[in-house]
C-alpha cells in the first residue's frame, strides 16, 4: 500500500480515525486513504489560526523543505491539500507513538536503548544538514516511534535553511536552547543541532534536562555550560555528552564523529 503520488488530495479520499493529538496549531487524527487503505495521519489546521499566529509563510516553507526529506528516522510529510477553512497535511504515521510518553513512564532510558536512538539521530540530523536544513527544534516531545521502535523527527516547525539568524521570538522551553540562540547574537548554524542532540542525549540517561530550572536560572546555567552529570552514567556517555554541550558552536563534536564514538559503537556495533 503506498500514498497515491498524484498531487491531488482532498477530504473525501480518507477515512477519519481516532484523535492522535494536539500540537500547537492543529489537532491530528488517524486516517486512512479510501483506495488503496494507506493509513496516515491527518493534521488539521485552520487557516484563521494560522493567519493570527502569522505562520503561513513558515508553513510553507516547511511542506516546501519536507516534500523534498526521504530518511526512516525523518517522519514523513507525504502531501497536503486545502478547503475553504483548513489546510491539511498528511503525515506518516508513527505506529509506536510519542518518545517523551516512553520516557516519562519509564523514567530513564537505558544507555543501549539511548545509544540506539542517539545513533539515529544522528543520522537523520547528517541527512538534514547535507541539505542544509537545520532543525531547531530537537526534543523528546518532537520524536515519535515507529512500528519496528526506530525513532522519527517531527515537527519542523522551527526548521530553516543554514545558516540564518531568527526572526520569530521562541515560545516553549528553553532547556534545548543552545547559549548562541541565548546571548542575542541571534546568528546561528547547523551546530545548534549538535547542542540539542547533547542535551537530549542527558535527558535520555537521566530522565530530566541538564539545565532544567527556574527560566532565568536555566538560561544561567546554559550559556555557562553548567551541568552535573549523575554517577550512575557511565564516563562513555558522559564523555559524549561534555562533547556537545561545549559553549562555542565548532568546538562541538562534528556528526560524523558522534556515530563513531565508542559509547555508540560499543551498544551500536552491527550484530555479528
Ligand atoms: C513531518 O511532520 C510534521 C510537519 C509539519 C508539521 C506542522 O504542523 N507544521 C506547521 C504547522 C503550522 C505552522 C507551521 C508549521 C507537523 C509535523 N509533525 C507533527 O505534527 C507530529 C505529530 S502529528 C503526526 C503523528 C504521527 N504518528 C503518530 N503516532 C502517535 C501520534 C502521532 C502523530
Amino acid at each position: 500500500r503506498s500514498m497515491p503520488s498524484s498531487r491531488e488530495f482532498h477530504l473525501g479520499m480518507f477515512e477519519i480515525g481516532r484523535p492522535l493529538g494536539k500540537g500547537k496549531f492543529g489537532r491530528v487524527y488517524l486516517a486512512k486513504e479510501r483506495k488503496n487503505g494507506f493509513v496516515c495521519a491527518l493534521k488539521v489546521l485552520h487557516k484563521s489560526e494560522l493567519q493570527q499566529g502569522k505562520v503561513e509563510k513558515q508553513l510553507r516553507r516547511e511542506i516546501e523543505i519536507q516534500s523534498n526529506l526521504r530518511h526512516p528516522n525523518i517522519l514523513r510529510l507525504f502531501g497536503h491539500f486545502h478547503d475553504s477553512k483548513r489546510v491539511f497535511l498528511i503525515l506518516e504515521f508513527a505506529g509506536q507513538g510519542e518518545l517523551y510518553k516512553m520516557l516519562r513512564k519509564v523514567g530513564r532510558f537505558s544507555e543501549r536503548r539511548a545509544a540506539e536512538y542517539i545513533a539515529q539521530m544522528a543520522a537523520a540530523l547528517q541527512y538534514l544538514h547535507k541539505k542544509h536544513v537545520i532543525h531547531r527544534d530537537i526534543k523528546p516531545e518532537n520524536i515519535l516511534v515507529g512500528i519496528h521502535g526506530e525513532i522519527k523527527i517531527s515537527d519542523f516547525g522551527w526548521s530553516v535553511h543554514a545558516p540564518n539568524s531568527r526572526r520569530t521570538t521562541m515560545c516553549g522551553t528553553l532547556d534545548y536552547l543552545p547559549p548562541e540562540m541565548l546571548n542575542g547574537s541571534n546568528y546561528h548554524n547547523e551546530k545548534v543541532d549538535l547542542w540539542s542532540l547533547g542535551v537530549l542525549t542527558y535527558e535520555f540517561l537521566v530522565g530530566a534536562a541538564p539545565f532544567e530550572d527556574s527560566p532565568v536560572e536555566t538560561q544561567r546555567r546554559i550559556v555557562r555550560a553548567d551541568m552535573k552529570i549523575p554517577d550512575f552514567v557511565s564516563p562513555e556517555a558522559g564523555d559524549l555528552i561534555k562533547k556537545l554541550l561545549v559553549i562555542k558552536p565548532d568546538q562541538r563534536i562534528p556528526l560524523e564523529e558522534v556515530a563513531k564514538h565508542p559509547w555508540i559503537l560499543k551498544h551500536c556495533a552491527p550484530k555479528p
